[in-house]
């Protein structure tokens, strides 16, 4: 990464030292070359006539939030999408981004031609403004998570490990690269978030607020980077709060937003002049990234509407001075002539003035006076930063040349196969249940305790046929306390983890002291109905975790349980249950684990309890379940019906987050 060395006034030529002026030297502190990374063809995006409404109360009232906006993003170019809050910065970046992807009218293209969503998920990416990182990964270990699920299982590990080392090493993390991310500083953050999407090299970069959260120093750095990205021939496009003026220069490209209208789009050094055909002079002095978003918000009068039919809602793009003045060509039919023209060269910026100048006129605005500057940026600093940015950040990005994008234009959705992938994020979760202390030593200590606790309590019952009701007690509380221990942890933190292992740890303690037939098949029969109904209700807590938010879930999960505990065959025989009533106890999986560890315990021919006592009721094992309606029950059964509703269970989250995505978008 570039690093910001701040020269003392003796590092100064004479006249700065005598004016004050502290110079920051950028020096690139890193190598910076990306030539492992896959080939990518550059894109270029346009779009036009864009639309997106969104339904609010009753289905005739529709509220509009882009309304008909135009423009083009380009490779090789940094781009900010800016505009007061609330003008629609973020559904723009959705909705290009394909995030978005219902309720759209108008057009998008890649390269001047409609555009494959699916390929364009490939080739683009997406950096939200709270960095998604697994806290519990050191950043080499999330970088090769991202290796694995987004290069070829082709490349050997030397080649992926060739390309993360790069990929580190061009954005300054290398010497990070054993440090958790949780403990990684804000500007550290967000550059390793930029590092996980760089292994696939995508072409089209979209950041939400990439500088939110940092200090002006970082935010320096971090667009710096942006712009290195872009110069490397990716389409940079990031939406941006009222920059500093001095990050404002930093940007090639400006797309403005005013109500869910454009503004203005064009190069960031013309939007003064711009401003000023329209008789909005930016003062001397002013950011003029301030003073666009102050005029888009009416706080110098209600311009909005002059502004938008000046730069044809996005259709213009103001890029060079001629833009203004060029009155020979008539807008519309120049902006069809480059959607339909098939050999327009897409990366010719230069060019770009000419296919979208227009008649100015046409909008009852004068020639511009073309000496009018803002100069804030400037003079106003007082560090002046010289540096050549396209000199300095000279990356070669392995982008492909454009002719080469038919030859790609149709490449497996994904790098690798389902299994390969579901391999990679098991190894990740194993890896985080082993670094989360919370979720490993609470979990452990919480069912160890219990488990001394429900031995000391019900020591040495199993065998007395005095206590056999005590003893079918601590059958149900098993299952309660495996549900609930399994279920809520779900919800809590998605994704799942493994209860199997404490699930074996609490079972086998509980069993011994608890004096449980010691037959070996007997125990396997127990901790195997333990073991499902762990599982079964980590499955209920992924559904509702995938349906729901999590303080809903919390509460409806253990809420929704109540009538299948009660229906379980514990508090009510099903032979007693209303006859209206007994379908409920077959979608009980409480009842069939019940049934299962009842069985394991007291069926297949136990001899006799002992008895201490004159009588014992139920010194015979078969009594007991002739008391619980369990004689003709079988085993098998009981883990079929577990198993079924497990995987009904599991199909039905994945449905639930399919719907949950579906419905975002
Ligand atoms: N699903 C929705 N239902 C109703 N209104 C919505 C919906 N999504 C967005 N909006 C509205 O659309 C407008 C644009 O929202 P958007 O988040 O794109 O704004 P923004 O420019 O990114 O704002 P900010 O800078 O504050 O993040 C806002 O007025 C918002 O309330």
């Amino acid at each position: 990464m570039v690093e910001e060395d701040i020269a003392t006034n003796n590092l100064l030529p004479d006249s700065d030292r005598k004016s004050g002026a502290v110079k920051l030297q950028i020096v690139p502190s890193q190598p910076k070359t990306l030539s492992h990374l896959p080939h990518r063809p550059a894109v270029d995006l346009a779009f036009e006539n864009l639309t997106y409404r969104v339904k609010e109360g009753r289905k005739s009232n529709a509220k509009v939030i882009l309304k008909e906006v135009s423009g083009r993003l380009r490779s090789k170019e940094l781009t900010a999408i800016m505009g007061p809050s609330g003008a629609g910065k973020s559904t723009l970046l959705n909705i290009l981004s394909g995030y978005k992807t219902t309720n759209i009218e108008g057009s998008i293209t890649m390269n001047g031609k409609e555009r494959n969503l699916s390929l364009f998920r490939k080739y683009s990416a997406y950096i939200m403004q709270d960095n998604q990182l697994h806290a519990n990964l050191t950043v080499e270990e999330a970088m090769t998570v991202a290796a694995n699920l987004k290069l070829s299982s082709k490349k050997s590990k030397t080649e992926k490990s060739l390309v993360i080392r790069e990929i580190l090493d061009t954005l300054g993390l290398q010497d990070h690269r054993t440090t958790m991310t949780r403990n990684l500083s804000g500007g550290q953050k967000k550059r390793l978030s930029i590092a996980l999407e760089l292994v696939n090299n995508p072409p089209v970069m979209f950041f939400d607020e990439p500088t939110s959260g940092l200090d002006s120093s970082t935010c320096f750095q971090c667009i710096n980077l942006l712009k290195m990205l872009a110069r490397g021939g990716r389409t940079i496009i990031c939406t941006i709060h009222q920059p500093s003026a001095r990050l404002f220069e930093m940007f090639d490209q400006l797309y403005t937003l005013a109500d869910g209208q454009c503004v203005y789009q064009g190069s960031t050094k013309q939007l003064v002049p711009f401003l000023s055909t329209l008789g909005l002079e930016c003062p001397s002095y002013h950011n003029p990234a301030s003073y666009v978003i102050e005029v888009s918000c009416g706080e110098h009068g209600d311009h909005t509407r002059k502004l938008v039919s000046g730069i044809l809602n996005g259709k213009r793009d103001i890029r060079t001075e001629l833009d203004f003045i060029d009155r020979k060509n008539d807008a519309s039919s120049a902006l069809v002539k480059v959607h339909t023209k098939k050999n327009v060269n897409k990366n010719d910026v230069q060019n770009v003035g000419e296919k979208f100048a227009e008649n100015l006129n046409a909008n009852g605005n004068g020639v511009i006076k073309t000496n009018i500057n803002n100069d804030i940026a400037k003079e106003s600093t007082t560090v002046s930063i010289p540096i050549d940015i396209d000199k300095e950040l000279d990356v070669n990005s392995a982008l492909l040349p454009d002719e080469m994008l038919e030859a790609t234009e149709n490449p497996a959705r994904y790098a690798t196969t389902m299994f390969h992938q579901f391999w990679v994020v098991l190894k990740r979760t194993l890896l985080f249940s082993r670094r989360d202390w919370t979720l490993m030593y609470l979990r452990l200590f919480a069912h160890v305790m219990v488990g001394f606790l429900i031995g000391a309590l019900y020591y040495d019952i199993g065998n007395d046929g005095a206590k056999v009701l005590s003893n079918l007690g601590f059958l149900f509380f098993n299952m309660l306390f495996l549900m609930y221990t399994s279920m809520t942890i779900t919800i809590l933190s998605f994704p799942l983890e493994m209860p199997a292992i404490f699930c074996v740890i609490y079972v086998s303690i509980v069993y011994y002291f608890t004096s449980q037939p010691f037959e070996m098949f007997r125990f396997a029969m127990f901790l195997t109905s333990c073991l499902l109904i762990s599982f079964v209700a980590q499955s209920v807590g992924l559904v509702v975790g995938a349906a729901m938010n999590v303080q809903n879930g919390v509460f409806l999960a253990p809420v929704m349980s109540v009538p299948f505990l009660l229906f379980s065959g514990f508090f009510v025989s099903f032979d007693a249950i209303p006859v209206y009533l007994r379908w409920i106890t077959y979608l009980s999986y409480i009842r069939y684990g019940f049934e299962g560890t009842a069985l394991a315990t007291y069926g297949y021919n136990r001899e006799k309890l002992k008895c201490y006592q004159t009588y014992c009721h139920f010194k015979s094992p078969t009594t007991t379940l002739e008391e619980l309606d369990m004689l003709d029950a079988n085993f098998t059964l009981d883990i079929v019906a577990l198993l079924v509703i497990f995987l009904v269970l599991r199909v039905a989250a994945f449905l639930f987050l399919r719907w949950k995505l579906r419905t975002a978008r």
